[in-house]
């Protein structure tokens, strides 16, 4: 973490699902971390391990059966000490907070599935203009061109803006969605798998907008299983398996000679095709019968007894058997 005051402090934050008959999905258990502005943390893991529902749950998007506990703090970040604001409290907050102050204004979202997010019955340059108008206090008259301001920081075509959603590449609808979650220049932004589905030239300019994104001082989270991109945009990684987080390195180390500690981070590395192409073996537990131990000791080719208790996240990782940092 850099040294400025986190935008976002999260804290033993856990959701659970509430399932018929009694059963519950612990879809995210115990999860801490900071995000200091001007840094990037791209939070990693196997489909289905929660990195989704802890961004629903940072932005109280979260379906009715879902229970969450812990606290997650959002501050915009304070030019001196003593402007500093309270921030929010997002877990505790009303609706009506979260649809006034949070969403948009204090943290954006690239979500995961762009063209459900948008109005399909409006153009593209309805919907900025909207939301330019509403997050800005716009004056009518300069909508037009605020608009096409937004737009044009997504790059955004200008000369698709009157297009309506059914008539956008997956492409261009990401990058609506971009422009929308930009309008308001929010200290935090939740970019949620910004690069699936994208060819490749696409995958470069939304990993070089996202970086100078945080560049220009914005806290970022980017949730993705395209460890490549994680490797482009990140400055720290954090990698997620059956709801906890396992590892949080800064990514230098992770990608580089040092390497990850945890054997899932090691594996999902080794799993990539430019690496040794190697799957891991086996399959993540149910999240409503997760053991008592470690989640992934049965994977695990380093597991031992000591495995059958959970080990806590500490000094960036999460395994009885992980090796010391070299610099520690
Ligand atoms: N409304 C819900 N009710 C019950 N379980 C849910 C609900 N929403 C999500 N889950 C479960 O929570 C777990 C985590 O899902 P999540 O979408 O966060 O995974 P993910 O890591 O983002 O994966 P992906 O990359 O596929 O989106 C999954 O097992 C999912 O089935």
């Amino acid at each position: 973490m850099g040294e400025a005051p986190a935008v976002l402090t999260v804290r033993g934050l856990s959701v659970r699902f509430l399932m018929p008959g009694g059963r519950e999905v612990a879809a995210v258990n115990d999860v801490s971390f900071d995000l200091a502005p001007g840094e990037c943390l791209a939070l990693v893991g196997e489909s289905g391990c929660g990195k989704s529902v802890l961004a629903s749950a940072l932005l109280g998007l979260l379906p009715a059966n879902a229970r969450t506990r812990g606290t997650a703090h959002l501050r915009r970040p304070a030019p001196t000490p003593d402007a500093a604001d309270d921030g929010v409290e997002l877990l505790a907050a009303s609706e009506e907070t979260l649809t006034r102050r949070v969403r948009g204004r204090l943290a954006g979202l690239v979500p995961q599935s762009p063209a459900a997010h948008l109005t399909p019955v409006r153009s593209v340059r309805s919907q900025l203009e909207e939301t330019v108008r509403e997050l800005t206090g716009t004056p009518r008259a300069a909508l037009r061109a605020a608009a096409e301001a937004a737009a044009a920081r997504a790059a955004f075509p200008a000369d698709h803006l009157d297009r309506y959603p059914h008539q956008l590449s997956g492409g261009l609808a990401q990058r609506a969605t971009t422009a929308l979650a930009l309008v308001a220049d929010a200290p935090l932004l939740i970019a949620d798998e910004p690069t699936t589905g994208l060819d490749r030239d696409l995958v470069d300019r939304t990993v070089g907008e996202l970086r100078r994104h945080a560049d220009a001082g914005h806290a970022l989270l980017v949730i993705t299983h395209d460890l490549a991109a994680a490797e482009r945009i990140a400055d720290r990684v954090a990698v997620m398996y059956a709801g906890r987080l396992v590892e949080v390195a800064p990514a230098q180390d992770f990608f580089g000679t040092a390497g990850p500690r945890h054997p899932y981070a090691h594996g999902l590395l080794e799993a990539l095709p430019e690496r040794s192409f190697t799957p891991i073996p086996g399959l993540p537990p149910e999240l409503d019968a997760l053991p008592a131990g470690c989640a992934f000791a049965d994977r695990c080719h380093l597991a031992t007894d000591r495995c059958a208790t959970s080990p806590t996240l500490s000094d960036g990782v999460a395994c009885h058997h992980a090796p010391e940092r070299a610099d520690a």
